[in-house]
């Protein structure tokens, strides 16, 4: 029987399960596992698991493991919570630079507890697909303008979008977005949690930046992004096709530490 310490954090309603294995004793391929853990009823309960892990030149490493046990690309959300995570254990201060699936990541922590500023890839590439946009924020992303958001059948569509013939094979994350305010409202279906989650970092990233191609402005933005578990920020540059500078913006809260055994 193994004996394991688990924290739990939520970053605007996107939670997860994070293990701190700089010892390398967490089975990283043991995907059912990781599948229980995060399960709402016979686990844990999570959107994904992170494992913090020592990487040479950097303060940390993040593995993220998206529900369905798959290792998965890079969360957002996720990326600001084991932040948050790192601060605690005392590996860092309050400011860091730490290795993620699409690379180094900047962050610091705001003053006011609990609010981190996430830097994220830049952006060159934006498709259309019908009256959607395709980007890739570290996770692949489609971004439709939809009305009603509120009433809007989020999981079913999302999942219609995701199994169909073109995202199929590889996946793709579907928001669904209505303009609210200087900025936007954002409902996403996740990839690999396969259900409506509420919030995505990678995902309200990708609508900003979407949005700022839709208008056609160059220059700074930020922008807005209201989400199902609270609100983000996205701060970033735009030069024609290029996105530079990109901030996620957003809260990042421990919410319990606890043994499991298995
Ligand atoms: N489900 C995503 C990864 C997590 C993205 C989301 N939780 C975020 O905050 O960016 C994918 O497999 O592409």
């Amino acid at each position: 029987m193994e004996t394991r310490v688990f924290y739990k954090y939520q970053g605007a309603g996107n939670d997860f399960i994070i293990i701190d294995n700089r010892k390398k004793l967490f089975d990283r391929d043991n995907e059912s596992l990781i599948r229980r853990l995060c399960h709402r009823r016979f686990g844990i309960g999570a959107d994904g698991l992170m494992l913090l892990q020592h990487a040479e030149g950097y303060d940390f490493e993040m593995i993220y493991f998206n529900a369905d046990g798959r290792e998965g690309s890079m969360c957002g959300n996720g990326g600001r919570c084991i932040v948050a995570f790192a601060q605690d254990i005392g590996i860092i201060a309050t400011k860091t630079d730490f290795l993620a699936a699409d690379g180094v990541h900047h962050a610091r922590m705001h003053d006011n507890v609990d609010w981190i500023s996430l830097q994220m890839i830049d952006v060159q590439q934006i498709a259309q697909d019908g009256d959607a946009y395709l980007l890739d924020t570290g996770s692949p992303h489609y971004v439709r303008l939809v009305a009603n958001l509120e009433n809007f059948p989020v999981v079913e569509e999302g999942r219609s979008v995701r199994y169909s013939d073109t995202y199929r094979s590889n996946g793709v994350n579907v928001n669904f977005v209505e303009a609210d305010g200087d900025g936007y409202r954002v409902r996403t279906y996740e990839r690999g949690v396969e259900d409506e989650t509420l919030a995505c970092g990678t995902g309200a990233t990708a609508v900003a930046l979407a949005m700022a191609w839709r208008n056609g402005t160059d220059g700074a933005f930020e922008t807005p992004i209201r989400v199902e578990g609270g609100n983000l920020m996205i701060r970033f540059e735009k030069q024609g096709r290029r996105f530079t500078n990109v901030f996620l913006e957003g809260p990042a809260e421990f919410v319990f530490k606890g043994e499991l055994s298995w």
